[in-house]
């Protein structure tokens, strides 16, 4: 899939914008603080209604104005797709063919993205939250169900800790209703559970190829889902689910105690591991690098797999977070085949050498210019 182009009006530092696009790679060259960013956010936030910045959306409404709107021209193998994204006071309207979509996991899926920013590189080193949002971001795109079941959850959760909070300050006694919390947790739990452990094992598969190509075989990298649901990688959805019910019931007093849900899909984690040994704990910076390069470009892959389509690809700032024998395999890995947007204060080196017939935008204050091609 491709964008074709994208209007914003009163998104971030853009006033009014209309810009076309290439279907290979596109430059964002500039200065700091010129909106850069803004614009890869801008395509993100038409892709996923939300941003991978910030969870607070009126920070994407222009200054002193009151609605940011997106559109953008998709093009998948299916045909043309408008896409619209109205943010205001009132919340999120999104209109697909120009229909307005009653729940917006309905919009989300149609423009799938991938982000690659310097702060990926917290996928291997940061906190499992991290990891655990990464999953949810990704799979959530390849899967509408994975989406519905995730935002259940999450509502669910919810109730259920702030009941388990009554009961620990005993303004409520009734343990049958914790048990139909935990019931709907479990069932919603499990499902996520086990569509993880299913998108792992694929990703894993090709962020195995790309991990063992960029060092040239001496690496091999694997995957390992962390759970409190013991054999969650052997199982089914029921056994899962009948698991974690089990583990509610087993931990009653515990989470009354601490008032709080202390099992589930939300606490879980992924870790890696090269040549057998946790890359978190024990890998190299460089190590760490390739395996968030390897798991990046193996989305490409898996979103294909999954959706039919190639995603689009945004680079933020990251060539030069990568040395040039990783800079080359990226830029390699997805010319001519993904859409590409970058974003860089300056284009030169492996970079300008190795992209073929980039369109480069200059972005200044909020307005971008096309370069002449070279
Ligand atoms: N809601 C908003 N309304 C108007 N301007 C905004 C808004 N949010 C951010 N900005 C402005 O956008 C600019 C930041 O743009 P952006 O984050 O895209 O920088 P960049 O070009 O990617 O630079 P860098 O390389 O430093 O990241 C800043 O000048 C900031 O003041």
């Amino acid at each position: 899939m491709y964008l074709e182009n994208l209007v914003l009006h009163d998104f971030r530092n853009y006033a009014d914008l209309t810009i076309n696009f290439s279907q290979g790679v596109n430059v964002l060259l500039g200065e700091n603080a010129q909106g850069k960013t803004n614009l890869l956010e801008a395509i993100y936030v038409l892709a996923l209604t939300r941003s991978h910045r910030t969870a607070n959306d009126k920070e994407l409404i222009r200054w002193q104005t009151t609605t940011a709107t997106l559109q953008g021209r998709l093009h998948k193998s299916t045909g043309a797709v408008p896409l619209e994204l109205e943010l205001g006071r009132r919340g999120k309207r999104a209109k697909v063919n120009h229909l307005e979509q009653a729940k917006l996991s309905q919009y989300v899926g149609n423009l799938n993205v991938i982000v690659f920013a310097p702060e990926d590189l917290s996928i291997v080193k940061g906190a499992p939250a991290v990891r655990r949002r990464f999953m949810d971001m990704e799979f959530g795109q390849m899967s509408p169900k994975y989406l519905y079941n995730l935002s259940q959850y999450r509502t669910i959760l919810k109730q259920r800790n702030q009941y388990l909070r009554q009961l620990n300050r005993q303004q409520a006694k009734d343990k049958v209703y914790l048990g139909v919390l935990s019931d709907q947790l479990a069932a919603f739990g499990a499902e996520i559970i086990h569509k993880r452990l299913q998108l792992l094992q694929q990703l894993e598969k090709w962020a195995q190829a790309v991990h063992s190509e960029i060092t040239q075989e001496q690496e091999q990298l694997t995957f390992h889902y962390v759970t409190q649901v013991p054999t969650a990688d052997q199982t089914s959805v029921d056994h899962i689910y009948q698991t974690l019910q089990a583990l509610y019931q087993q931990q009653q007093a515990k989470e009354i105690f601490q008032g709080t849900t202390l099992l589930g899909p939300h606490r879980d984690d992924l870790q890696f591991g090269v040549n057998g040994k946790n890359v978190q704990t024990f890998g190299s910076q460089g190590q760490q690098r390739t395996t968030a390069l390897s798991v990046k470009l193996a989305e490409i892959d898996l979103m294909k797999a999954e959706t039919g389509e190639y995603p689009v690809l945004l680079l933020d700032d990251v060539l030069s977070e990568l040395d040039a024998a990783r800079q080359t395999h990226l830029l390699t890995a997805i010319q001519d085949k993904v859409q590409t947007f970058l974003t860089t204060p300056s284009l030169d080196g492996v970079a300008r050498k190795l992209i073929n017939a980039p369109k480069v935008f200059e972005v200044s204050h909020g307005t971008l210019h096309e370069e002449e091609p070279h």
